[in-house]
Formats: C-alpha cells, sequence, structure tokens
C-alpha cells in the first residue's frame, strides 16, 4: 500500500507533514482555509495535485461549520477564499483551475432556484471530497500508459533504468503518483524482472535501476534547504517505502549518468503543461530543463507525467508562467548551519519551463500525447468533468 498523505473523512484533514520528513512522519491538522494557505505556502504539503486537493478540502472542512444566511452569501465566501488559497503558491496551475471550476459549481447551484442552501453547500463539499478518488484514479491511469509507451521501446526481457526529477509521488498527489507512478506500474511490471536483471541487480547492487535526480545542488557550491531536496527526502522515503529498488543521485551528476550508464527514460512530472497555440511547454521542479536539454543530446526520450489538472489552456507559451522564487536561506543554509559565504546574493527560482521541442510525449489519463496533440483529449476530459 502507498503511503497516504492527505488522510480526509467528512470535516477531518490531516496531512502528513513533508518539512519534518524524512526523520519524523507527523500528521497535521488542517482546520480550514488559513491553514490550508499555510500548510501550502511553508511547503508542508507540495506538489501540483497536492497543493490543489489540500487547498479545496480545507474549504470544504471549513465550510462544515459555517453557517450562512443565504446562498448569495455562501457563493461569495467561497468565491473569496478560494482566490485566497489560490495566492498562496503561484507556479501550479491545479489550484487556479480547481479554483475557477468550483466558482463555476458555486454560481450555478447558486443561480438555481430549485437548490436549497443545505443542498447548495452539501453538492459543493461532495464535489471537493470527489477530487481524492479521482486524481488516484488518474494517477494509476497515468502510471499504466506511460509504462506501457516506454515498454513498447524495449524487448520483454530488457532491463530498465528510468531517471526521475524531484518528488511526484503518493506526497505530490492523492496517491500513487504521476511520474512516480509511471516507475511503480514499471516496477509492477514482470517484464522488467528477468534472470539476467537480477544477476545485474546482485552483481553491481544496483537492482533493475531507478535514478533519483535528488539533492538541488547548484553551481557547485550550494546546497538546498530541506524545502526542496525531495528527490532525497521524499522520493527516496517514498521508494524505501514501498520497497522499489532506486538510486539517489544529485542533479549535477545528470550528464556523467547518461553517458556512462544506460538510461532508458527520463519521466517527470509538471507544475503547468501550456497548452495554448499547440504549444505544451512545460513548468517543472528547477533543474527539469538541463535534465532535458542532456536527454536530447544522449538520445534519451524525455516524457512529462501529468493529470489535465496541470493543463493550462490560457496561456500564450511557458515564457507567461510565474515562476516562484523561494527565500535566499534555502541555499545558503542547511537547517540552522550557513554554508554560503555572507554577503552572497543569491537567485532561487523554484522552477523552470521545459520547451516543448524536448519533450517526447506528455503521459496523460487519457494517453500518450505529442505537446502538439494535447487540445482534443483536453477537450474531452473537460467533459468528463463538467
Ligand atoms: C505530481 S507533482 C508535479 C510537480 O508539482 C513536481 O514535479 C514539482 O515540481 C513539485 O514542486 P514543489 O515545489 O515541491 O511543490
Amino acid at each position: 500500500m502507498s503511503l497516504r498523505a492527505i488522510q480526509y473523512e467528512k470535516g477531518a484533514l490531516y496531512i502528513l507533514d513533508q518539512l519534518l520528513l524524512p526523520a519524523q512522519s507527523k500528521y497535521l491538522q488542517v482546520k480550514g482555509v488559513e491553514d490550508g494557505w499555510k500548510v501550502i505556502n511553508k511547503m508542508q504539503v507540495r506538489g501540483a495535485p497536492a497543493i490543489a486537493i489540500v487547498g479545496c478540502l480545507s474549504l470544504a472542512v471549513q465550510l462544515c461549520d459555517e453557517k450562512y444566511e443565504n446562498k448569495k452569501e455562501l457563493r461569495q465566501d467561497i468565491e473569496g477564499k478560494l482566490n485566497f488559497l489560490v495566492s498562496s503558491r503561484p507556479t501550479a496551475v491545479n489550484m487556479k483551475i480547481a479554483t475557477e471550476e468550483l466558482i463555476t459549481l458555486a454560481n450555478e447551484l447558486c443561480n438555481d432556484e430549485s437548490v436549497a442552501i443545505d443542498t447548495m453547500k452539501a453538492r459543493f463539499i461532495s464535489t471537493i471530497e470527489a477530487m481524492l478518488d479521482k486524481d488516484i484514479a488518474d494517477n494509476t491511469a497515468i502510471g499504466d500508459h506511460g509504462a506501457h509507451e516506454i515498454l513498447a521501446h524495449f524487448p520483454g526481457d530488457t532491463m530498465l533504468r528510468v531517471l526521475t526529477h524531484c518528488n511526484t509521488g503518493s506526497l505530490a498527489t492523492a496517491g500513487y503518483g504521476t511520474a512516480l507512478g509511471v516507475i511503480r506500474s514499471l516496477f509492477a511490471s514482470k517484464r522488467l524482472v528477468s534472470e539476467k536483471s537480477r544477476q545485474f541487480e546482485f552483481v553491481l547492487c544496483f537492482s533493475f535501476s531507478l535514478l533519483c535526480s535528488c539533492l538541488h545542488f547548484r553551481t557547485c557550491i550550494l546546497h538546498r534547504d530541506k524545502t526542496l531536496q525531495s528527490g532525497a527526502r521524499l522520493t527516496a522515503y517514498e521508494l524505501v517505502h514501498d520497497k522499489i529498488p532506486s538510486t539517489l543521485i544529485v542533479d549535477s551528476m545528470v550528464a556523467a549518468l547518461m553517458k556512462l550508464r544506460n538510461i532508458s527514460a527520463v519521466v517527470v512530472g509538471a507544475d503547468r503543461v501550456n497548452n495554448v497555440a499547440a504549444n505544451g511547454d512545460t513548468a517543472n521542479k528547477i533543474g527539469t530543463y538541463q535534465i532535458a536539454v542532456l536527454a536530447k543530446f544522449h538520445n534519451v526520450p524525455f516524457y512529462v507525467a501529468a493529470p489535465f489538472t496541470s493543463i493550462d489552456a490560457k496561456i500564450p507559451s511557458g515564457d507567461h508562467i510565474i515562476i516562484e522564487e523561494r527565500p535566499d536561506r534555502e541555499m545558503t543554509h542547511i537547517g540552522e548551519h550557513r554554508i554560503a559565504a555572507k554577503g552572497i546574493s543569491c537567485w532561487n527560482p523554484a522552477f523552470d519551463v521545459t520547451p516543448a521541442l524536448l519533450i517526447a510525449g506528455i503521459i496523460t489519463e487519457l494517453g500518450v500525447f505529442k505537446p502538439s496533440e494535447l487540445a482534443v483529449p483536453l477537450a474531452r476530459s473537460q467533459n468528463i468533468i463538467g
């Protein structure tokens, strides 16, 4: 059973505090939108789908306790609280898309005279609650489509090595994960386990290799604080928990890795996939772009795994994605200990944008598409949701 980092039962929401991982596994109660905003902004919960789900569930929790005079008052309160939640982190689009859909729903319920206030509240809350199950179902589908796509390029008994970046697993979603979901599905596939690979595992202590590009070391002097060591702290934690053999590397090793080891594919997640004018540029954790460039150079297929809730149909290109900048302290300190020379200035963007031309395919819950082919399945996904 993979981790459940978001635990919800009618009116009660708990999240696994990701800032404490892997040393401590402690759940925090989220009592309403103020708490929801704080846990997202402080990155106690992170990852694009998880941000949206926790944000929306924090609203559901609060609505359970609030009393309203009339539907208009309820509608206004919903809109204000959702817009507040969107401001918690700017790059991932999932919370913004969820907000637009939920405001549309609140307007419809408010304008429908056959719907009483209690029914409006109950329908609104149950729509939010459904996000949890839908995300897990989407991720399982993403995992299977992605594994199928990658395996199709290799004969049955070939041992695969997949490189991923950041954390896209159960900690970043309602469960199973996106890019990490593909890796879970690959792991579950019997085609990967062969006599040959077992022998290889035993001799080289490699196992069938998942290589996580992890710590965010950059420009050779810098180390990020724990909010961003998401590979080492979070992905490694999930893989160890699920007993999926894997190897940790740091970002600066990717070129050497691709030259010296036979990497089958790269699979990463997304905070926002732009889909206007058949674009497909993708924002993801800082360092993703350089991995995509290196993958192109070494002829390694580079995939993005993301649900349609991460696809933004509104901005003209990836250049318009707002990139969140994090505090200097993440680069200058390890815990309380300063490692950078006092007086040095820092640039600390949390994300970068990978141009669509470097992406072999976007792995979604509806299948794998070229970045330029997303428009039709996006419309289909909106009909399914709507
Ligand atoms: C399924 S999670 C996809 C992305 O959100 C993930 O790759 C990522 O970049 C997370 O960034 P974070 O800053 O940890 O929220």
